[in-house]
């Protein structure tokens, strides 16, 4: 599985995962949409959560738009693809740790890759951040049972578990 990133630009520069993993060579940074490839795009609109069915249709390819938090509305997710949401998982960037569902770039191509069975890649791209592992350690258990869901709507139902233990 490889990760891509469109890359906006409009966050700061030195706390930006994406670019980060530009530099250690685990993604591909695009400045134009068109340059994109099709795959799975990470898109916390999306109506349908990511599972392990979509496995086959994302082509091999984990697609995110690195840009600022408020520059993340619907209307920015133009990427070709099967736009998919991640299930409740928690930060462990220091920025927004504990905080469920606004991932960084990079915890979001690794919890994706880890529901579609690819833990080793996880571990790689997390592999140049200080809290990198502690984002696998703090979602082991929904990363687990995320991804021996057969579809969405049962990855929903076990998202359901940790969005009551919220409340
Ligand atoms: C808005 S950007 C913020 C990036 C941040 N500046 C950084 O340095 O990593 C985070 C991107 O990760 C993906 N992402 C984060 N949380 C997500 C979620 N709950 N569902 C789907 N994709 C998500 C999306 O592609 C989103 O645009």
């Amino acid at each position: 599985m490889e990760c891509h990133v469109y890359y906006e630009g409009d966050d700061d520069p030195d706390k930006c995962t994406a670019r980060r993993l530009e530099k250690f060579d685990k993604a591909t940074l695009y400045r134009s949409m068109g340059q994109v490839p099709y795959g799975i795009v990470l898109n916390p609109h999306a109506e349908q959560a990511l599972s392990p069915a979509d496995a086959d249709d994302g082509l091999g390819t984990l697609v995110a738009l690195d840009c600022s938090w408020e520059s993340a509305e619907a209307a920015s997710f133009k990427m070709r693809g099967i736009h998919r949401a991640l299930p409740f998982l928690v930060a462990a960037n220091p920025i927004n740790y504990g905080r469920p569902f606004q991932l960084t770039t990079v915890e979001a191509l690794a919890g994706a890759a880890c529901i579609l069975g690819d833990w080793e890649l996880a571990e790689d791209i997390l592999e140049p951040f200080r809290w990198g592992e502690t984002f696998l350690t703090l979602n082991e258990e929904p990363l687990r049972r995320y991804s021996e869901c057969a579809d969405s709507s049962e990855v929903v139902a076990v998202q359901d578990d940790y969005l009551a233990d919220e409340e």
